[in-house]
């Protein structure tokens, strides 16, 4: 059989829904799964390495790559920017690797465009106090970018409707058993439209 292009799966939720917690632990127990790594103009906080868990720039070289259209998807979230590396993504893809962006809504519509044939799944925490409770606790940010956060967070949970699954994350290992299972029966799907990457014809 002719080797088929790989999944692209797209995990979005409101800052502090457990999107990291989650990947990581889905990583772990599937290592084929390929991390995107994105790009962002944010500082790094304590514990985070450039190149592993983001690619920490400047903003004239975040733009200079948006110019070069280097970049599958952008947005400016919270002040910052936060943008997907194409070539990394394009290549895993085409080689028939399964690829996991974690990342905001804006930029997981703009990926829904190129890529509708991509698996959406957005992550919700059990209630808006346990979001506020487990940001909180998390210990990374200011209150004051706590609070754009939560606010944030309120004007997100309106798309749900824009994915196809949606993940409550209450207990870590539910959660992850929930996106395997996804995963594992959208690998199993009959029929799935190619990928056209940028310079193909259809
Ligand atoms: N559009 C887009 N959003 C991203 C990208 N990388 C991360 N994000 C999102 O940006 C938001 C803020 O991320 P971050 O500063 O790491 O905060 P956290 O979600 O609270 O850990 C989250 O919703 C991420 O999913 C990216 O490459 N593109
Ligand atoms: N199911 C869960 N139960 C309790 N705490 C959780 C759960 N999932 C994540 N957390 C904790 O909540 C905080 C936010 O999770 P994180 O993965 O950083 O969220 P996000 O990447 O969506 O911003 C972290 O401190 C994490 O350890």
């Amino acid at each position: 059989m002719e080797k088929s292009h790989g999944l692209l799966i797209v995990l979005s939720g409101p800052s502090g829904a457990g999107k990291g917690t989650l990947c990581q632990e889905l990583l772990r127990q599937m290592p084929d799964l390929k991390y995107s790594v994105s790009m962002t103009t944010r500082s790094s906080r304590p514990g985070e390495v450039d190149g592993i868990h983001y690619f920490f720039r400047q903003k004239a070289e975040f733009e200079a790559m948006i110019n070069r259209d280097e970049l599958l998807e952008w947005a400016k979230f919270c002040d910052n920017y936060y943008g997907t590396p194409r070539f990394a993504v394009e290549q895993a893809i085409q080689a028939g690797q399964d690829v996991i962006l974690e990342i905001e809504i804006q930029g997981a519509l703009q990926i829904k465009k190129c890529f509708p044939q991509g698996v959406f799944t957005f992550i919700v925490p059990p209630s808006m106090d346990v979001l506020s409770e487990r940001i909180h606790k998390r210990g990374t940010e200011t209150e004051e970018v706590i609070q754009k956060r939560l606010a944030t967070a309120i004007e997100e949970l309106e798309y749900v409707s824009e994915y196809d699954y949606v993940v409550v994350n209450d207990e870590v290992p539910v959660a992850v058993d929930k996106l395997k299972s996804i995963l594992i029966a959208e690998k199993c799907r009959v029929k799935r439209k190619p990928f056209v990457f940028k310079g193909e014809s259809v």
